[in-house]
């Protein structure tokens, strides 16, 4: 069976996907710094596979370790999901994200072309489409301006990829722009353990709900929405480790350079999202409607047909799902991994 890199693989979707690749019989090496995780994080996706996962500390800009891992590792495929991905942060340290996540990609495919592994599954985001003309968004949709640093890091890596693939034939790139994910395992053993108050809805409204933070606020209830606060398309974290096993399967098949949406097809608005919180979690959260976050769009949800056509994959799992095994994980690990 082929031998994965996950690059980022002890973070939130990493984690999830080393934990479906085992479960499918791939052999994992993850390669981390552990900025944003916890070696803990794998040694819990071991006891839940009952498998081996060979790990390495590392910065994908250190290049001289990250060849060590190739020269001894043979690897058949990466999925690259080290970067950093908080949106507010990169309009503060803006040279801090385009070196790690731009320069951090540059070193990673020079190493990987050095060992002959033209080969990578890439963590994007449908932050890429910018305010979208409509929704549902398809593929084919323009790339648009972002709105942030975080965002054009995102769109310029993509780009980076095209241009490599231009450049040599041999490449096979597939790019996953992300949705929203949320949710946990079910095992309520791994999950997203956000350091410091989470920027997103999802973390934010858990830690609500475990009594850390007092109350939700909601960024804006006057958006052109049916309840008028911003829609978007939130997909389980384990549907979305899944599309990974299907990229993996799809890559090894040498498909070029693909393109695809992960995600439900379905839009949920804030208020949506916290009363399904607040059903799998059997109390009321308290919100309080605050005004718009700058750079937010109104409504933002996937038309995810090309995955289902040319990947054989599509999200199974429902927000029920999503709530109860968010505050599953949230309410059995109240401090995330550090117990
Ligand atoms: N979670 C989301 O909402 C979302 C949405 C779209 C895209 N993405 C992208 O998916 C990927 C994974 O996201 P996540 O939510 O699991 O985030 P995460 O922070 O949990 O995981 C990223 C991992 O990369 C590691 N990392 C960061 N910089 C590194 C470096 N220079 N060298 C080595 N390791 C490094 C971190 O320690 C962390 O373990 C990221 O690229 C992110 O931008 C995430
Ligand atoms: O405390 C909060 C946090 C968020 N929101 C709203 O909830 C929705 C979702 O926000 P958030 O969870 O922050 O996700 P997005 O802003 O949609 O961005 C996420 O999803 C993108 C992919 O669509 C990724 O690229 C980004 O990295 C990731 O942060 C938006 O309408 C926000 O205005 C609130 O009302 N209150």
């Amino acid at each position: 069976m082929a031998t994965i890199l996950l690059a980022g693989g002890a973070g939130y979707i990493g984690s999830h996907t080393a934990l479906e690749l085992l479960n499918k019989g791939y052999d994992v090496v993850v390669y981390d710094n552990l900025y944003n995780s916890s070696e803990e994080s794998l040694k819990r996706v071991e006891e839940l596979t009952g498998k081996t996962i060979r790990f390495y500390e590392g910065d994908v800009l250190d290049k001289e370790t990250l060849s060590q891992v190739f020269a001894k590792e043979k690897i058949d495929s990466v999925i690259h999901f080290a970067g950093l991905k908080s949106v507010g942060e990169s309009v503060q340290k803006p040279l801090a994200y385009y070196q790690n996540n731009i320069t951090g990609t540059i070193i990673l495919l020079e190493v990987m072309k050095e060992y002959g592994v033209k080969s990578i599954v890439f963590s994007s985001s449908a932050t890429v489409y910018g305010n979208p003309d409509s929704v549902p968004i398809t593929e084919s949709f323009p790339k648009k301006e972002c709105t942030n640093p975080y965002g054009w890091s995102k769109s310029m890596i993509e780009q980076i990829l095209m241009d490599l693939k231009t450049s040599d034939e041999e490449w096979d790139i597939i790019i996953l722009r992300y949705f929203n994910p949320v949710g946990a395992h079910e095992s309520g053993r791994i999950g997203e353990d956000p350091k410091g108050i989470p920027n997103n809805l999802m973390p934010y409204v858990a830690q609500v709900a475990v009594g850390k933070l007092e109350r939700v606020g909601v960024f804006g209830d006057d958006y052109d929405t049916p309840d008028g606060t911003g829609v978007r398309d939130y997909i389980h974290v384990v549907d979305l480790a899944k599309g990974h096993v299907n990229a993996i399967e799809k890559i090894i098949g040498h498909p070029g350079l693909k393109v695809y949406n992960l995600g439900t097809g379905i839009g949920y608005s804030v208020l949506d999202m916290i009363h399904a919180f607040s059903k799998a979690c059997g109390k009321e959260l308290p919100y309080q409607i605050l005004p718009r976050r700058a750079g937010d769009i109104a409504m933002c949800y996937a038309d995810p047909a090309l995955a289902k056509a040319e990947l054989g994959w599509e999200a199974t799992k429902n927000l029920e799902d999503m709530c109860a095994d968010t505050w599953r994980w949230q309410s059995q690990n109240p401090n995330g991994y550090e117990g």
